[in-house]
This record gives C-alpha cells, sequence and structure tokens, in this order.
C-alpha cells in the first residue's frame, strides 16, 4: 500500500516537476535569444525536456553516455543547450570548455549540487560552500591529504591492505572483486579518517553509507520506502556515529595521548584561524563524510577495472607484473612498503591513469551561472546550469588517438591541458589524487605479488548506478604465487 502511494506521489511530482521546467525552459529560451551574444545552438530545448532528462539518465545507467553524447556534437557542435535534471542546461565538452568551467570566478559560476547533497552529507560539507569558505576548508582537507602529510600513512595502509588480502583471498580458487574491493577501500577510509579499526564496526558504518549515498542519488522525496528517506536516516546514525568518534579523538588529544596527524578528524579538531576559532562539530561531520562519499565509490571503482582491464590486456599485465616484482626484490621478506617503494611504481600508475579515462568514475559535473556569463560568444542567462563532460574529452580522437584503446602508453607524455579530466580541475580540483594513487599502488603491489587471475565472465556488462561497474560484481578465478 504504501509503496504504491510513493510510486503515484512520486510520478505525480516528476509529471508536474517536469511540466513546471518545460515551460520554464522555453521562457527562458525566449530569454536567451533576446540576450546580446549569439544564440546557442538549440540542441534540444524546447523539446519535451522530460525526454532528454530521462535518456541522459538512460544513457548513462546504461553506460552509453559517449554515444550520447557523440551524437549531440555531431549535431550541434562542442556547445549546445537542452534540459537536464529539469533545468536548462548548456553541455560544454572539450578543452576550451573546461578551462572556462574550472576558472571562473565563484561569483560567476558556482558549484552546484543537487539538493540531496546539503540533504545527505549536511549543509557545511564543501561541495556546498564556494568563496572563502570553500577555501578554508578545503585549506583544512588538504592539510592531511597533501603528499607531505600522507607520505606518513603508508605502512598503516598497507597493513589493512595487507590483512584484508589474508582475510578475503587467502586459500580461495573464485572470489567476487567488487565487494571486496568497497570493503576493503572502506576499512582504509575509517582508519585514516578517525583511526577505526574495528571491522564489524567499518561493515556497520559502510553499510550505513551505501544506504546514504543511494539518497544522494534519488529523487528528494522524503517518504517512507523512497531512496532519500533511507538515506536521511542512514545520515543520521552516522553522524550520531561520527559525533561519538569525534569525542573520543577530542579526548585523546586533549589527554595527550594522540597527536593532530593522528587521523583527518583529529587533524580537524586542531585547526584554528588567525582568530583562534576551530571547526564546530557540524563542519567535521559534515566534511568527513564529503570525503568519504568523495572518496570511496571513486576508488573501489578503479581497483575493479583494474583487475578486470589488467586480465583482459596480457601484455600490460606483464609489464605491471616486473615493475612489481622489482619493487618486491628490494624489500626483505614481510616488510612494509614505503613511500620511496610508492614512487617507484611508475608504470602501474600509468595503467591506473588510463583506467580513469576508459572508464572514470565521474562522468561529469554539474555548475550553475551566478549571472550572465559568456562563453564562445554566446551568452548564457543567469541561473542556468553548465554540465561539463569529463568522459567526452577522453574519447575525443583529436586528444586521444584510438580512444577506446586501452593504451597506458599515453601516460608517458603529458597529455595536453583541460584534456584529462578524471580528477576535474581548477580550485576545485580533486584534493584526493595522492591518496588515491597512494592506496591504489599499495593494492596492486599485494595483488600482483601474490596472485594471478582470470576473468570468469570476461563480456560482463557494465552498468552505471552511479558509477560505472560489472554488473555482477566481477567474478576471477585465483592462482596463488608463491615467491
Ligand atoms: C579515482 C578516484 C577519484 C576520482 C576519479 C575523483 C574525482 C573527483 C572529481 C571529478 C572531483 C570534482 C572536481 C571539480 O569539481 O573540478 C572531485 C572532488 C573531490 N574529491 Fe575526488 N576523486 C577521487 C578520489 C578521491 C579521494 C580518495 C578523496 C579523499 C580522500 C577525494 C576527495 C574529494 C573532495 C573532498 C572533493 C571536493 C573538492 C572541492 O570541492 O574543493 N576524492 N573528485
Amino acid at each position: 500500500m504504501d509503496s504504491a502511494m510513493d510510486a503515484t506521489s512520486l510520478l505525480v511530482i516528476v509529471t508536474c516537476s517536469t511540466l513546471l521546467a518545460t515551460v520554464l525552459s522555453v521562457l527562458i529560451a525566449k530569454t536567451v535569444n533576446s540576450g546580446k551574444g549569439k544564440n546557442l545552438p538549440p540542441g534540444s530545448l524546447g523539446l519535451p525536456v522530460i525526454g532528454q532528462t530521462f535518456e541522459f539518465l538512460r544513457a548513462h545507467k546504461n553506460n552509453t553516455i559517449n554515444d550520447w553524447m557523440e551524437q549531440k556534437v555531431a549535431k550541434y557542435g562542442f556547445v549546445f543547450k537542452t534540459s537536464l535534471m529539469g533545468c536548462p542546461t548548456v553541455v560544454v565538452i572539450g578543452q576550451e570548455g573546461n578551462r572556462f568551467l574550472f576558472h571562473n570566478d565563484c561569483n560567476t559560476i558556482a558549484n552546484k549540487q543537487p539538493t540531496t547533497v546539503s540533504r545527505i552529507l549536511g549543509k557545511k560539507n564543501i561541495l556546498e560552500l564556494n568563496g572563502e569558505d570553500h577555501k578554508r576548508m578545503r585549506g583544512a582537507i588538504l592539510q592531511f591529504l597533501k603528499p607531505e602529510a600522507l607520505q606518513k600513512f603508508v605502512e598503516r595502509m598497507d597493513f589493512v591492505i595487507q590483512q584484508h588480502f589474508v582475510d578475503c583471498w587467502e586459500g580461495k580458487e573464485c572470489i567476487t572483486v567488487l565487494p571486496l574491493t568497497k570493503t576493503v577501500t572502506f576499512r582504509v577510509a575509517c582508519d585514516m579518517f578517525f583511526s577505526l579499526k574495528d571491522s564489524k564496526e567499518t561493515d556497520i558504518l559502510g553499510k550505513d553509507f551505501t544506504e546514504a549515498l543511494k539518497g544522494v542519488w534519488s529523487l528528494p522525496l522524503n517518504l517512507p520506502g523512497t531512496a532519500f528517506h533511507g538515506g536521511l536516516k542512514a545520515r543520521s546514525r552516522i553522524c550520531k556515529r561520527l559525533s561519538s568518534l569525534l569525542q573520543v579523538r577530542r579526548g585523546s588529544l586533549d589527554e595527550g595521548n594522540s597527536s593532530p596527524d593522528k587521523d583527518l578528524m583529529s587533524c580537524m579538531l586542531s585547526m584554528r584561524d588567525e582568530n583562534g576559532n576551530g571547526f564546530t562539530e557540524e563542519e567535521i561531520i559534515d566534511n568527513v563524510m564529503a570525503v568519504m562519499s568523495a572518496g570511496h565509490e571513486t576508488t573501489y571503482t578503479l581497483l575493479v577495472h583494474l583487475v578486470r582491464l589488467l586480465a583482459l590486456n596480457p601484455d600490460v599485465y606483464h609489464k605491471v607484473y616486473e615493475e612489481q616484482m622489482k619493487v618486491l626484490a628490494g624489500k626483505q621478506s614481510h616488510e612494509s612498503l614505503k613511500w620511496v617503494d610508492i614512487q617507484k611504481m611508475k608504470y602501474t600508475w600509468k595503467v591506473a591513469q588510463e583506467t580513469l579515462r576508459l572508464t572514470s568514475p565521474i562522468v561529469g559535473g554539474f555548475k550553475k551561472a551566478i549571472q550572465n556569463v559568456e562563453f564562445a560568444s554566446y551568452t548564457i542567462p543567469k541561473g542556468w546550469q553548465f554540465f561539463w563532460s569529463a568522459t567526452s574529452t577522453h574519447m575525443n580522437k583529436e586528444i586521444f588517438k584510438e580512444p577506446k584503446k586501452f593504451d597506458p602508453s599515453r601516460f608517458e607524455s603529458s597529455v595536453p591541458p583541460y584534456s584529462y579530466t578524471v580528477f576535474g580541475g581548477g580550485p576545485r580540483i580533486c584534493p584526493g589524487y595522492d591518496f588515491t594513487r597512494m592506496e591504489t599502488l599499495i593494492y596492486m603491489h599485494h595483488l600482483l605479488c601474490n596472485y594471478k587471475w582470470s576473468l570468469v565472465d570476461p563480456h560482463e556488462i557494465i552498468v552505471c548506478d552511479p558509477v560505472p561497474l560489472p554488473v555482477r560484481g566481477l567474478t576471477i578465478k585465483l592462482q596463488a604465487i608463491h615467491s
């Protein structure tokens, strides 16, 4: 009964809001066309708006977003207007567009997230902040994520990952990669961000995070049974748990049993601005949640595709294997990896970069025009949103020759600016780059040094929900290496 009501109200709300959005878009389109810049290529504005959003979402889900974009580009060029999520949108593809969006000041073009982001991750989370507030919070997060600070964590991360291989891989002939990478990356995050090591507790928190993230990727409809409602409930459980962990971290700092560089929470608790003011509990909790959400799905998606693409490309696998064996040869038995070892894994990181180019966990992002802006001689009116597409730029054959081919050697020389945007760009470029690199390389080292593997289904379909992943989680056959 409940779910029938939910479905009906959902349909009514979607229909009403899209009708309203259609009317608004047509009105706004008229405004644009009377603006001082030349008119934007029509794209599809004015056609039934709901169709565009559904087409976009369907293409995203089926992992055919690049084909969808390619068709639009062939028809309208690299800048065109359409309507996505009920909002008039300018899609901008390519280096010039990326440069324009990443470097515009926040009084002209601001970060824009769906309302679900602030409701689930909290209104103080970094993704919601602009200007000075954003700078201050980003500075604090980078204090922990910058390479100089991360170096101290290599051994700790190495320990969690090695333990994961012992617990979940040893003695198995077959495993499914996706749930395991999800667990290990979450355990690493809990240890690094608030020193939580208990695996039962991290697994409970992990389930709540998964539910909260489903709420982020849903319609903001707070009715029992909806993903958004479940997400809000998960958020309040997470906040309760993070709040009690915060008291523990604060207590340890006050008693002198811990230091500010122990984990992200301790680092944020210890920071003071020039007036001696620290962050509030709300700011710390919202931002620990934001960092975990931004860093978790993205990283395990990369690991799953690395396992997949190495199995499909034996030549590349052999080169990665050689590199990891060289690193291993320089170590004492059971000695943990060090920062200097990570720096030796250059080819393995190129393979990861190429994996990200082909299967970017983030297809692109939305921004919003705060006032009328000019781009490529077009006037884009205040209130419109922009969509920048990472994956379409990555598939541009002018920049990446044979773009569909898996070829890590393209990263042997530097790629042109604003063409590889897997981590975004400008003042909001992903601050988790070095963390991702470190975790990925430690994981690959232990995988390559201990196992050979093959895919049970080399043709497993990839779907985006919301990140691109093999639909059945990528089952592999394992063979232990006794080195
Ligand atoms: C494969 C891994 C990852 C990918 C592909 C990725 C990608 C991105 C992208 C595209 C953005 C938006 C940039 C923009 O708007 O210009 C972003 C922002 C962000 N990422 Fe990552 N990310 C990854 C891993 C991580 C990790 C491991 C962390 C944390 C440990 C992290 C933390 C963040 C944060 C906090 C932001 C918001 C930055 C801001 O608004 O200033 N990310 N990431």
